[in-house]
Formats: structure tokens, sequence, C-alpha cells
């Protein structure tokens, strides 16, 4: 990097329209379908040997914990290494060495970087990354594809748009002067702590702040490592320089004590659970008064997130939004549908047809790609789903109406579960499970309005949530009376699948900071504007002219 490179940019380019990054079908005959295989046979060979990553250095510590396939918990699929506190020492050393540079790097050489890793993504590693996904976290190949491979280019891509328009937005000038705004960087460093569900999420975290002139410290969720380690592999090939990212798998608590008393510490780019975000936040409280700068705080959290539908409601809709909803990544998805509302009027029809569909749906395996769902992710999670299913069997005012046997015995298996509670108020209804349990309270259709304040109030979080109705007068009210519940709000669709540049995503209330991920919203949080006036003419004389 050279050092006389421009500090901002003030001039842009036209900027560049990102287009979403269309979805592989991989039906059988098809090329992606084949590629896929052959990469899902390649990655299941052998076990990969997955190292931190400081400063540019792949480092094999002696430290080490095994990656196992969720849906096959004997096949070893990775050895990861687990950073220590000098590891941890380090990487903040390598980030805040690699800060002097990367954060005079224009704009725009920042943005080739990235749209490089876009290509790369939409191309030669397209399945290499599916694989590993599908391998480490149990994805389907549809679920490895919106993930993997579209979301995560498509936050590349969109994000590079973002933060050209961003860099655009320049005050006004008048005679006799100039005004500019310099999107500097943070004055530190970004610590990004990412979750297991979303390859494309754990990419975001890392890449968003780093687009915009920081570096970062990346700790990965322990089982997403062989995924993200690979990502961060391909941004290397794209050209990102040495110490820019820092990838560091390890024992989080360690991690973070060091992270958060460190004095150049400047944000957390963290997605997760509700419950760590808070302690992540209180620690970053404590250590307030050593910190260069107040850190700026961004926690996309978890989610109890609904579908009511209407007495006006299309039943097949409803059934399939359901279905797809609640179920697909094993309800992994923190917009996954988990609690619904159905009038009494609609309950039989749709009962009938949802409990067929979830009758037909195959799960195992993940390299059977006539699967339609995998395993959960691993033991903790198998355990946390039982003992809500548990609660559901045993309980009085719930009774499951399908699914409920859980297997850990090849792989973490739980069957799609639906279960119908007679109290709204039921723990089903109002923590968040993170697994195939569907719950579902059946309303009189006359108590529309009361539901609303239900569904308004019975959770915490306030993540996604949809509304099902013909009557347009119906989604008026919900649209109006559930304006906070939800940070992402359908109408007539499942409450899962938001697309970057199209619904950009995050919550409020116990869901975080809503600074919706894909979005200028969330990479004007990485930066610290700087405002330059320079006077042509400068006064000469300190009189005005009321004194004269
Ligand atoms: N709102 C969103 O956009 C969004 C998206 C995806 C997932 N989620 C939420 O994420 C959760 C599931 O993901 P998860 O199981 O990976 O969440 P998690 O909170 O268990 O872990 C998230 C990350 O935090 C790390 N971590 C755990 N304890 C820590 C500690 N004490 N200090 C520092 N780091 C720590 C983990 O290792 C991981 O990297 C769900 O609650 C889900 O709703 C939210
Ligand atoms: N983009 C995804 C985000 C899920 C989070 O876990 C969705 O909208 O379903």
């Amino acid at each position: 990097m050279s050092s006389s490179a421009p500090l901002f940019d003030s001039a842009i380019g036209p900027v560049l329209k990102a287009q979403n990054e269309p979805v592989l079908g991989y039906a059988p005959g098809s090329p992606e379908r084949a590629a896929l295989q052959r990469e899902l046979e390649s990655q299941s060979q052998s076990a990969a040997s997955i190292p931190l990553v400081i400063g540019g250095d792949h480092i094999d510590t002696r430290a080490r914990v095994d990656l196992a396939a969720p849906h096959d918990h004997g096949h070893k699929l990775a050895t990861v290494s687990q950073a220590e506190g000098k590891d941890i020492e380090l990487a903040i050393e390598a980030a805040m060495k690699a800060r002097q540079e990367w954060s005079r790097w224009s704009l725009q050489d920042r943005s080739a970087v990235f749209l490089k890793a876009a290509d790369l993504l939409a191309d030669k590693y397209r399945q290499r990354l599916n694989a590993a996904t599908m391998l480490g976290q149990s994805k389907t190949a549809q679920q490895a594809e919106i993930d993997s491979a579209c979301e995560l280019i498509d936050f590349l891509r969109f994000n590079v748009q973002f933060a050209q328009e961003i860099a655009a937005q320049q005050p006004n000038s008048s005679r006799g002067m100039r005004n500019l705004t310099d999107y500097r960087p943070l004055e530190g460093f970004v610590y990004a702590v990412t979750p297991f569900n979303f390859t494309a999420i754990g990419g975001n975290l890392a890449t968003a702040p780093a687009l915009m002139g920081n570096t970062v410290i990346w700790k990965p969720a322990a089982t997403a490592a062989l995924s993200n380690y690979l990502f961060l592999r391909l941004l290397e090939e794209a050209g990102l320089p040495q110490g820019v990212i820092n990838f560091v798998p390890g024992n989080s608590s360690e991690i973070s004590a060091r992270v958060f008393g460190h004095p150049d510490f400047a944000g957390l780019h963290f997605t997760g659970s509700t419950t760590v975000f808070d302690e992540l936040w209180l620690k970053a409280a404590q250590n307030l008064k050593s910190y260069k700068s107040y850190p700026r705080l961004v926690g996309e959290t978890g989610g109890k997130d609904f579908v009511l539908a209407h007495a006006s409601a299309d039943v097949e809709a409803l059934a399939v939004a359901l279905l797809r909803g609640a179920f697909e990544y094993q309800g992994q998805k923190c917009s996954a549908a988990s609690r619904a509302y159905i009038p009494a009027s609609l309950w039989p029809a749709l009962r009938q047809r949802l409990l067929e569909d979830v009758a037909g749906i195959k799960m195992g395996n993940v390299l059977d790609l006539s699967n339609f769902m995998g395993a959960v992710i691993d033991d903790k999670a198998f355990r946390r789903i039982a003992r809500y299913i548990d609660l559901a069997r045993q309980g009085a005012g719930a009774r499951i109406l399908a699914g409920g046997q859980a297997d850990a015995s090849a792989g973490y298996f739980v069957p799609p579960t639906v279960v119908q509670v007679e109290d709204p108020g039921h723990a089903l209804m109002q923590e968040e499970i993170f697994g195939p349990v569907l719950s579902v309270y059946v309303y009189e259709d006359a108590r529309w309005a009361d539901v609303l304040r239900l569904v308004d109030t019975t959770s915490p979080y306030a993540l996604t949530g949809a509304v099902f109705a013909r009557d347009r007068q119906a989604v008026q009210e919900a649209n109006g009376a559930l304006r906070h519940a939800a940070g992402n709000f359908y109408i007539n669709d499942k409450p899962t699948g938001a697309v970057v540049g199209q619904q950009p995503f995050g919550g409020a209330r116990r869901s975080g900071t809503n600074d919706k991920a894909g979005s200028a919203l969330n990479l004007l949080r990485w930066v610290s504007p700087r405002t330059v006036k320079e006077a042509f003419l400068p006064a000469t004389h300190y009189r005005y002219p009321h004194m004269e």
C-alpha cells in the first residue's frame, strides 16, 4: 500500500448500481447440481485444518477443537485452531497496523476488493462455499444457495453501491469557500462477532466496516468456522490486504475480555442472541472511560416472529408461508415464523392442509438433495429445543399436532413440530426457541382487535412478522397496530427471506439496534464524518459593518 494514497474521496464517479444475484435451482441434471455434488464429495473426503489468520499469517495453534457435521456427528469436518490471550493482542496489533494504510485507501480502491470478492463468489467459489455451508451448518442446497452464494454476493455488491452514495453526499459550498465531508473510518478497530446460522451474515459483519476503511477482529461462531474461513481465503484472493480482517475463532469470553479491555476498541458489529449482546454491551459500558472514543455498538439479535391471519386470508398461501417460514433451515432463522394467530373459521381447513404438508416433509442428511430439512446445529441447540417440546408434551394448555420426536443418534434431528396452545401467553408463544417448532393460537374471528394487541404485547422481541388478509381494511389495521412489533413486516408473505437491497433487515425492542444490515444506515455506523471548510478569502480585519 502506498502512503501517498488519497486521504479521502470527495470526487466519486457515477455510482455503480448493484443487481441481486439470481438464485440457481439445482434441479436434477442441472450443471450447478453436478458442480455442487462434486464439491460436497471432495470436501467430505478429509478433515480440513482451520487456522487463525492474524496480519495475513495463517497460524495453527496447539489448542484446537473438532468440528462435526450436524446431520452426521460422527463425521469430522475440520479441526479449528483456538485463539488465546496473546493471539488476541497480536490480532489487535495487526489490525491497528493495517489501519494506518487501509484507512487512507480511496473508497474506489477498497470497493474494488469487495467487488472482485463478489465476482469470485458468484463463480469460482460458489459451490465451494455452498458445500462448506451445507456440510458445516446443515443447510439444504436451496438454503445454502440463498445464503452463502446470493445473500453474501448481494451484501458485497450493494454495500459498495451504498458506500459510494454516502461518499457522494457532500455539503453546499458558497462563494469564497468550499465545504467537504470526509467520511473517516472509526479511530480504532471493529470487533465482528458473528452467528452460526448465516454464512452471509458472518461475511457481512466483517466486511461492511472494512469497506468503510476500518480494520476488523472477526470472531466467527465455532460451528460456522468451515464456511467462514473459506470466505476469508476468498477475500485474500480478491486482494484484501493483510491485517484488514483478522480471523480469531476461540473461546468467546476470553477473546471478548481482551477486546473490550483495549483502549482502541471502536465498535462492535454483532449478530446473535439477545443475552450475549446484552453481555457485550455491559462489558463495553464497564470499560467506557478507557476508550479513546464512544464505541459504536450494533447488534441484531433474537426474535419471536409472528404470522397473523385474518378471516379473509387465503388458506393455501397461509399454509405454505407457515410451513416454509417455520421449518426451512430447521427454524434456525432469526426471522422464522414461530407463533401463529389463526381465526377459528379458517382453522379446520388450514390445520388439514398444514398437517398434510408437514407429514410429507423429508428430513435427513443434506447430502441427499431430496431432503427439505437437515439437522439443528449442535447438541446444545438440540437439547434446548427438546426442552421446549417437552414443555408442550407435559404442560397443560398445549397439544402437539405434528412432530415432537427428536432423535440425536446419528445427527441432531428435530422433526417439524406444530403445537396448539390454549393460552396465548404460553412460554411457547413468547420465548425464542430457534428450532422447528411452530406454536398456534386459535382465536374467535370477532376478537380481531384484541388479537392485534396480543401480537404486539406478547413477546419482548420485534424482528419480523406477517399478516395474511384479503380484506384491505384488515391489512391497514394490522399495519398500523403492529407498527412497532416488527422491523420487517410482510403482507401476504412469509416472514423469512429478506433480500439485500429490497427488504433491509433488522428489528427493534429486544431484537437489536435495528441498523438494517445491507443498507446505508448500517454503513453510516462505521464512519466518523469530518467536516472540512476552506476559506478562499479569509477576513483580514475584525470589525463588522454596523460598527462603522
Ligand atoms: N436479528 C438478526 O438479524 C439475526 C440474524 C441471525 C441470527 N440472529 C440470532 O442469533 C441467535 C442464533 O445464533 P447463535 O446461536 O450463533 O447466537 P449466539 O448469541 O450464541 O452466538 C453469536 C456469537 O456470539 C458469540 N458468543 C457467545 N457467547 C459470547 C460471549 N460471552 N462473549 C462474546 N461472544 C460470545 C458466539 O461464539 C457467536 O460467535 C438467535 O438468537 C437468532 O435470533 C439474529
Ligand atoms: N435474510 C434472512 C435473515 C435471517 C436471519 O437469521 C431472512 O430474512 O430470513
